[in-house]
């Protein structure tokens, strides 16, 4: 029987949503849900437990029955700072990322990230489709959260150079390709109504 060590989920909402108005992309309205809703839907299952990072709108995000919390550090630091926040809070030895604005991601992420961590003896595992990497959708033990503490103390904000800081693997991807689609606009919320 194989064994894994349990998955903490956190959904990365806390961003600005600058390119789409200044809105908050997790609660806007994809195919008459809001778009948290579909990564709750397909993120949710691949973990033992979910939790939500948002620095706006709290009630509306609790509404989804998931704790939620802002950034530690404030200023909008970007996804670093929502992942350390969540790292705080994980209950289990790994934490798994998905932003709330890619709702067709895939069904297999944390399975074959989680794969390519154990392969590999890796502090992180992140997914890649052929020359893109994706970030933001990556799987990290919880304890190289001192590592991450004294980065964003010094600093630091980029997540690919606190990546660059650790023993990482990235985790191929290229059969699916399409559910990285990540919307950033209105004209990709447009393109992905239908
Ligand atoms: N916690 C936290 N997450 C962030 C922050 N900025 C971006 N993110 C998250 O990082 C992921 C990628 O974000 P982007 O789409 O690049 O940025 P965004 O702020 O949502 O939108 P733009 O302002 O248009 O760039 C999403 O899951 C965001 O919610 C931040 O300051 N704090
Ligand atoms: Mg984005």
């Amino acid at each position: 029987m194989s064994t894994r060590e349990s998955i903490t989920g956190v959904i990365l909402a806390g961003g600005q949503g600058r390119r789409m108005g200044s809105v908050d992309k997790g609660l806007v309205e994809l195919r008459g849900r809001p778009m948290v809703a579909h990564v709750i839907e397909r993120f949710g299952p691949q973990v033992d437990e979910l939790i939500i990072n948002a620095n706006q709108n709290a009630g509306r995000y609790a509404d989804f029955g998931y704790p939620v919390f802002p950034d530690d550090i404030g200023g909008f630091a970007g996804p670093l700072a929502g992942l350390h926040a969540a790292l705080a809070r994980a209950q289990h030895p790994l934490v798994a990322t998905a932003p709330c604005d890619s709702p067709f991601l895939p069904a297999d992420l944390v399975a074959r990230l989680h794969g390519g961590l154990a392969a590999a003896g890796a502090q992180l595992a992140v997914a890649r489709t052929f020359d893109q990497p994706h970030p933001v959708f990556c799987l990290c033990r919880r304890d190289v959260l001192p590592h991450l503490d004294a980065f964003l103390a010094g600093g630091g904000r980029k997540i690919d150079f606190w990546y660059a800081t650790l023993k990482i693997v990235e985790v191929r991807f290229d059969d699916e390709e399409d559910a990285f689609r990540n919307i950033n606009t209105r004209d990709e919320l447009d393109g992905v109504q239908q």
